[in-house]
C-alpha cells in the first residue's frame, strides 16, 4: 500500500496488546509507522491476507521476522487492531471480523466463534470457576446494553470477577466496559452514560450515513480507538502510557473539548468529571487551528487558573498532551495563574504598588486596619464584620466612590445596613485605602482593577485570541471582569473567546461572582460532565453526602446541582473510624498508613489531608516518630511525585491533587470547622457562608482520593461528618 491518503488508526487493543510485547518490537513497529506517516509512498505497507478470516478486510503485515501486527483495511482506512508474535498474531486474526455498528455510533472488533472454540481460542480468556457472574442477566437484556451477539456465548462462561478481569483481549473493547459496569452493579442508564452510548430514546443527534470512515471519526469510536495527527503524537503514545485522559476521551468530553463555540462557553461537572482534562484539549485544539492558519501566527491561547500549584500541573500535563504548542518562545499556550498574570501585566506597566498576596505584607494590611479602626469610632459593627464589607462588597464589586456604595447591591450579606452605616462604613473605607495606597500596597482586587482600566484605556495590544479558565469557581467579580478585557467582544464576534471550566460545590475560598454581571454571556453555551472519573462511586457517594443542604450556583444567576453524577468504577466503602483520644487516633492513622502500604501503594500515593499548617506539624512529627517518610506539600509549588514518602497536605492546598488513598484525620468537633473561624463570623449568613465552604472543603478533600478514603476523628466527631462508626 503506498497511496498518501491513507488515514491510520490503531484500536485500544492494539495498543495493549503492543504494551505486552519486548520494546524492541514496539520501537521496529513505531519506526515502521511513523516512516509510512511521513510518506507513504516511499514507505508502504506490504499487507497479507489472513488465511481463514471470514472477514476479507482482516490483513497482516510484517513487522520483523518474528511478530506480525493485524490490520483492518477499507476504502481510505487504516485500523490497526493488534500485535503479537507470527502464529499468535494469526490465530488472533483468523476469527476476528471488524463491523460498522449504527446502534452504538462506534467500530466493534468481534471475535466470531462457537462457544466451546471461542474460549480455547481466547488465550488470555481465564478458566471459569462458576458460571454464574451474569447468569441471571437475560440475553435480551446484555443485547440491548450494546453486547454483540456472537460474545454472548463467552459471556455465559465468565464465572466470577477475576475470569472477566482476565478476559480484556476476548471482547470488544466496548463490550468490556459494559461487562465491567454491569458487573459492579449500575443500573442500565449509568452503564449506558458510563460507556457513552445513547438509549434509545435519546438518540436525538441528526445522523451522519453510518460508513466506516464516518463512524471511525465518530466522538464514540474515539473512545477507543486512536487517530493521530502527527508523527509526534504516534511516538508520544507508543513510548508514554497509555493514560485514558490523553488519548481516550469519553465521547461527551470530545464532544464538549473539540468545537467551535459563537461565544464564551462554560463547562460545569463535579469533581473528578474531567474539566480540566477537557479545558486542556480544548486549548490544544484551538492552538491546533493557530497553528494550521498562517495569518494567526502570532496568536496565544492563554490558560489561567486561580492557584499556582495548579497552574503547575496543568503545564506539566499539557507537556504530554501537546508539547508542540508549549515549546515555542513565545508559546502558542501559556499556562499562568491569574493573579501572577497580573502582577506580570503590572509590572510591565510600572504600577507603583506592590500586590499583597500572603505572608509578612499580609500582616502590614492588618496593621493598617488596626490603625484605621483605632481613629474610627465605630458603628453597633464588629471588626469581623467591616473588614468582610470591605472584602466582599466593596473590592470584590470595586465600589470606588461613596455614591457608588450608597447603591451597590450586597447580594449574599447578612445585615441590613442604612444609608447612615453606610457613610460611616464609607469613612473607615476611605481611610483604609488611602493608607494602603501611602504604604504602596495594593490588594489583588486593586491589581485586577487597575489592570482593567490600563485594557480598556489601551488599543487591543494583547496576543491572545482565547482564554481557557479553570477553577472558576474560586474567582471574583474582578477577575472575570479582567478576563473579558484580555479578550474584548470584537465587532466581527466573540467566536471561541472564552471557555471556562468550574465546580461552585468545590467553592473553598469564598469568592463568588455571576459571569453575565461580569460581561461573559455563556447562554446557551453551558455544558455539564457528569462521570467521576478520579473517585470510586463509593467515596464519590460520602463525598456529596457531605455537602447535604448546600445550595449552590452554577457560577451564573442559576442554581447547580449533582443529578446524574456518578463515578466510572466501584470500590470499598469509606472507613469512618472514632476514637477516644486524639493519641489513639493518629497511632490508628499510623497504623492504616503501614497497612495501606503492605497491600503495595507507594507512600507517596497516600495523601494526608488536614485542615491547618498546626495539624500538618503534629501528624508530621509522629509519622517520623512512626519511621514513616512524609512530604509536606506547600502552596506554590509541584509535587515531585518521584520523591518517596506520604503527602500531608491542607485541605487547600489538597485542590488538584489525587491519591490512591487519603486520609481526612482530627475531624473532631471541636477541632472542625475551626471554632475561630466560626466565631469570627459577622452576623448568622456569614456563620451559614463558612459552614457551607468547611462542607465543601472537606468534600474537595475526600473527591481527592480514588480507591480508599479513611475519615477520623476523636471525642465527638464534627457535625459535618455523616454516618459515625464507633471504634
Ligand atoms: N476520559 C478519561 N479517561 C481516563 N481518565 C480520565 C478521563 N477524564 C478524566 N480522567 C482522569 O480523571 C481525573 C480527574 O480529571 P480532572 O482533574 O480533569 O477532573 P476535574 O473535573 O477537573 O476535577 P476537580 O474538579 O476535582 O478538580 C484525572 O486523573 C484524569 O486524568
Amino acid at each position: 500500500m503506498s497511496a498518501a491518503t491513507y488515514r491510520v488508526s490503531y484500536d485500544l487493543g492494539c495498543l495493549r496488546s503492543l504494551k505486552k510485547l519486548p520494546d524492541r518490537v514496539s520501537a521496529k513497529f513505531l519506526d515502521m509507522m511513523t516512516r509510512f506517516m511521513s510518506d507513504p509512498t516511499a514507505h508502504g505497507l506490504n499487507f497479507e491476507s489472513v488465511r481463514g478470516t471470514s472477514d476479507r478486510g482482516v490483513k497482516s503485515v510484517r513487522i520483523d521476522q518474528g511478530y506480525r501486527a493485524i490490520a483492518f483495511i477499507t476504502g481510505q482506512d487504516v485500523m490497526f487492531l493488534h500485535v503479537n508474535n507470527h502464529d499468535e498474531a494469526y490465530r488472533w486474526a483468523e476469527r476476528r471480523d471488524v463491523r460498522v455498528d449504527p446502534a452504538t455510533n462506534r467500530i466493534r472488533v468481534v471475535e466470531s466463534v462457537e462457544v466451546k472454540e471461542a474460549v480455547s481460542a481466547s488465550a488470555e480468556l481465564p478458566a471459569a470457576a462458576a458460571p454464574d457472574l451474569f447468569n441471571v442477566i437475560p440475553d435480551e437484556r446484555l443485547l440491548a446494553l450494546g453486547i454483540l451477539a456472537e460474545e454472548l456465548p463467552k459471556v455465559r462462561q465468565l464465572g466470577d470477577q477475576d475470569a472477566l478481569d482476565g478476559s480484556q483481549d476476548a471482547f470488544d473493547a466496548t463490550s468490556y466496559d459494559i461487562l465491567i459496569a454491569l458487573a459492579a452493579g449500575y443500573p442500565d442508564d449509568e452503564i449506558r452514560a458510563i460507556v457513552g452510548i445513547k438509549g434509545p430514546d435519546e438518540d436525538t443527534e441528526k445522523k451522519t450515513p453510518t460508513t466506516f470512515a464516518n463512524v471511525i471519526a465518530s466522538d464514540e469510536s474515539r473512545q477507543h480507538i486512536f487517530i493521530p495527527e502527527t508523527e509526534e503524537e504516534l511516538r508520544r503514545v507508543f513510548e508514554g502510557d497509555l493514560e485514558g485522559w490523553r488519548i481516550f476521551l469519553h465521547p461527551d468530553q470530545r464532544k464538549v473539548a473539540y468545537r467551535d463555540y459563537s461565544g464564551p462557553t462554560l463547562v460545569r461537572g463535579g469533581a473528578g468529571t474531567g474539566k480540566t482534562v477537557v479545558a486542556m484539549h480544548h486549548a490544544r485544539y484551538l492552538a491546533d487551528q493557530i497553528k494550521k492558519d498562517p495569518t494567526r501566527s502570532s496568536e496565544r491561547v492563554l490558560f489561567t487558573t486561580f492557584t499556582t500549584n495548579l497552574a503547575l500541573d496543568i503545564q506539566s500535563n499539557l507537556q504530554a498532551l501537546c508539547p508542540e504548542h508549549l515549546e515555542g518562545s513565545p508559546p502558542r499556550i501559556e499556562v499562568i495563574n491569574l493573579d501572577r498574570w497580573v502582577s506580570q501585566f503590572l509590572k510591565r506597566k510600572k504600577f507603583p504598588r506592590e500586590i499583597v498576596y500572603f505572608g509578612d505584607n499580609k500582616d502590614r494590611l492588618d496593621g493598617i486596619w488596626r490603625e484605621v479602626l483605632d481613629r474610627h469610632s465605630l458603628p453597633e459593627l464588629s471588626e469581623e464584620f467591616i473588614r468582610a464589607e470591605w472584602e466582599q462588597v466593596v473590592q470584590a464589586k470595586g465600589v470606588m466612590t461613596e455614591g457608588a456604595y450608597f447603591k451597590v447591591a450586597r447580594t449574599g450579606r447578612g445585615t441590613a445596613l442604612d444609608r447612615k452605616t453606610r457613610a460611616s462604613l464609607w469613612k473607615i473605607f476611605s481611610d483604609y485605602r488611602a493608607s494602603m495606597i501611602d504604604e504602596g500596597l495594593a490588594e489583588p482586587d486593586d491589581a485586577y482593577r487597575e489592570a482593567i482600566e490600563i485594557l480598556k484605556a489601551e488599543a487591543p495590544s494583547l496576543p491572545y485570541g482565547a482564554v481557557v479558565v479553570d477553577e472558576a469557581q474560586d474567582m471574583g467579580e474582578q477577575a472575570f471582569r479582567l478576563i473579558r478585557a484580555i479578550v474584548p467582544e470584537k465587532t466581527s464576534g466573540d467566536r471561541n473567546s472564552i471557555f471556562i471550566v468550574g465546580d461552585a460545590h468545590q467553592r473553598i475560598y469564598g469568592r463568588r461572582a455571576t459571569m453575565t454581571a461580569c460581561g461573559i454571556n455563556v447562554r446557551g453555551r453551558s455544558r455539564q460532565l457528569r462521570l467521576n472519573y478520579r473517585t470510586s462511586d463509593e467515596i464519590r457517594k460520602w463525598a456529596v453526602s457531605v455537602l447535604e443542604g448546600v445550595s449552590v450556583d452554577d457560577l451564573d444567576e442559576g442554581a447547580d446541582s449533582l443529578k446524574g453524577y456518578t463515578s466510572v468504577f466501584r470500590g470499598p466503602a469509606p472507613e469512618l473510624a472514632s476514637f477516644s483520644s486524639e493519641e489513639k487516633e493518629v497511632g490508628a492513622l499510623i497504623e492504616w498508613i503501614r497497612a495501606v502500604k503492605a497491600q503495595g501503594t507507594l507512600l507517596g500515593d497516600i495523601g494526608v489531608l488536614l485542615r491547618t499548617i498546626g495539624q500538618i506539624d503534629s501528624i508530621a512529627r509522629k509519622l517520623d516518630d512512626a519511621g514513616i517518610e512524609s512530604i509536606r506539600l506547600r502552596p506554590n509549588m509541584a509535587d515531585d511525585r518521584w520523591q518517596p514518602g506520604v503527602r500531608l497536605s491542607t485541605m487547600h492546598r489538597g485542590k488538584g491533587l489525587e491519591f490512591q488513598a487519603v486520609a481526612i484525620p482530627l475531624l473532631s468537633k471541636s477541632i472542625f470547622p475551626p471554632p475561630w473561624m466560626l466565631k469570627g463570623a459577622a452576623d448568622d449568613v456569614d456563620r451559614r457562608n463558612i459552614l457551607q465552604q468547611e462542607k465543601s472543603l472537606l468534600h474537595v478533600a475526600a473527591t481527592r482520593a480514588k480507591k480508599l478514603l479513611r475519615v477520623s476523628w476523636s471525642g465527638e466527631p464534627s457535625p459535618l461528618i455523616v454516618t459515625p462508626k464507633k471504634e
